[in-house]
């Protein structure tokens, strides 16, 4: 799909370039056509004009020949042909077609309009953005356009609508309500849906009696009979409204069924991370006054001349930036090689995994073997974090696209990875480099931590998701927020507790069950 990655969407803009090439080289043709017609007629009218005299006219047998030629012929080649025959057209059709195939190129679809949908409501309701503030392009509460664009009463209908039809309609009224305050007074040029009062009344209507407010429902039922007083599916609403609205006279108000929050929605994991990602929960400076940034070598002669560069950003569980770790060679080489092998990202384990809401973004695997120029960075992260990377997996290299996330998870797997992951055991700690900077949003948000990590360039962001005894440590609750502006790259390393045990030792005391309050809320 086209909305849970930027690296789709860029391919999207190289295939419309592509497009406009082949329908340049198709109007141009037909432009010619089109000349070559008008010439043609004019001829023909200066001869009926001259005709004169018809009897003196035919009597030139030249004459005769020429009217009848033109008649079988010329109109054919000159007119019926290029008007009638849509060969030209069918030829350049296929030839687009084949192009189009041979780059198997699909492109976007409902589904995809759907996702974008659901994309910007994610970001309307995660970062509580009013919705003529989105459509005009305003992020954060300084009043600039910091999207440089904004939307058109049809982006603004287009959003409306397949809101009401997921049956958002509070946001959905919003939104059509926004394209009917943008359609007075701008031009709506090319693009299409060209939305017409009525069309954004056929929905606006229907959202209100949605959000129980029958008599708005009702009320605007009846300016679409106003503009079109035979509008058929307004004159059958109009019946069930009035009933209904009688109905409501004599008898209590009926209950209306507004969209409920999701059970994930619901969980209190979810609601800190909401407010995380706003920034609006942060760390005291009591959390953070033990918090120190040191210049490391993990006893490696060579990083004694050039030591990585540690932030911490909690102590227990331990979670740190290392800055500066990757080159930009090095990210554009990562981001290069995965692009075209992306794939919508699952959640689940192996056969049961899907593709869901929870996570947006599209990602590939690089594996060391098929790739030996990532051996260097292998090394890297062997000697950042002092572990071995024998039961490492494969580096996974993700994208975020609009509005793309990644809710509240565990990189542990339930059952200790046994079923999965066999002797090399659980996912102990997770490295994620972050292989570009984003504009607005995307943090790496550790709810229960109050942590909101900004994505920095270059900077690999290390946490342990075990207690010492190797059992599951439920604070490493952790996501991705959804992206606001730009791009999310990062790609992840998971090393597991097989073959560190002379690394790093587990504990001789038990942490099983510590923080087990936390597991499922
Ligand atoms: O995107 C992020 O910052 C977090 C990603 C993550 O948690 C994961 O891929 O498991
Ligand atoms: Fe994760």
């Amino acid at each position: 799909d086209y909305y849970s990655a930027i690296s789709e969407l860029e391919r999207l803009l190289d295939v419309e370039a592509f497009i406009v090439e082949k329908f340049d080289q198709y109007l141009e043709q037909a432009q010619k056509d089109q000349e070559n017609i008008k010439k043609f007629l004019k001829q023909v009218e200066d001869l009926q004009i001259d005709r004169g005299d018809l009897e003196d006219y035919f009597g030139n047998p030249l004459n005769a020949f020429k009217t009848i030629r033109r008649l079988v012929h010329d109109w054919k080649f000159n007119v019926f042909d290029p008007v009638f025959d849509t060969s030209n057209f069918e030829a350049y059709k296929t030839s687009l077609g084949d192009s189009l195939d041979k780059i198997k190129f699909k492109g976007p679809n409902q589904e995809d309009l759907h996702g974008a949908t659901r994309g910007l409501l994610r970001l309307q309701n995660i970062y509580n953005l009013p919705t003529n503030r989105l459509a005009n392009g305003v992020l954060l509460p300084e009043e600039k356009n910091q999207l440089g664009t904004s939307l058109s009463a049809s982006d603004c209908f287009e959003l409306g609508k397949n809101l009401c039809e997921i049956k958002e309609y509070s946001y959905g009224s919003e939104w059509l309500l926004e394209a009917r305050k943008r359609m007075h007074g701008q031009p709506l040029g090319f693009i299409s849906p060209n939305v017409s009062d009525v069309q954004i009344l056929e929905h606006l209507s229907p959202a209100f009696n949605g959000l129980g407010n029958l008599k708005l429902a009702h009320k605007l039922n009846n300016e679409i009979l106003d503009k079109e007083s035979g509008h058929e599916e307004a004159l059958k609403n109009k019946i069930v409204y009035e009933g209904q609205l009688a109905k409501e006279r004599s008898l209590s108000p009926r209950k209306v069924n507004l969209p409920q929050l999701t059970e994930r929605e619901k969980k209190e994991s979810f609601q800190l991370y909401k407010r995380v990602c706003q920034g609006e929960l942060r760390q005291s400076p009591r959390e953070q006054r033990n918090l120190k940034c040191s210049l490391s070598h993990q006893g490696v002669p060579y990083y004694r001349l050039s030591p990585f560069k540690v932030e911490q950003l909690n102590l227990d569980p331990y979670v740190a930036y290392v800055h500066e770790v990757l080159r930009d060679s090095e990210m554009e080489l990562i981001m290069e090689k995965g692009k075209g092998h992306m794939e919508r990202s699952k959640v689940g384990q192996s056969v049961n995994s899907t593709t869901s809401e929870i996570r947006t973004s599209q990602n590939t695997w690089l594996w060391y073997d098929a790739n030996p120029w990532l051996s260097q960075i292998k090394q890297r992260l062997e000697d950042v974090t002092g572990l071995s990377t024998e039961t490492a997996e494969p580096l996974q290299l993700v994208n975020y696209g609009i509005g793309g996330q990644y809710e509240p998870h565990y990189d542990f797997m339930e059952d200790d990875g046994h079923a999965v992951f066999g002797w090399k055991g659980n996912r102990l700690l997770t490295a994620l480099f972050y292989l570009n900077d984003v504009s607005l949003g995307g943090a790496t948000a550790f709810p229960y931590l109050r942590l909101a990590v900004p994505p920095v360039k270059g900077s690999l962001l290390i946490w342990y998701n075990l207690h010492r005894s190797m059992h599951k440590d439920f604070r490493t609750k952790h996501a991705g927020c959804p992206v606001l502006k730009g791009s999310k790259w990062i790609c992840n390393e998971w090393f597991h507790v097989g073959a560190q045990e002379f690394r790093r030792p587990c504990g001789l005391k038990s942490d099983e069950g510590k923080f087990l309050d936390l597991e499922h809320k």
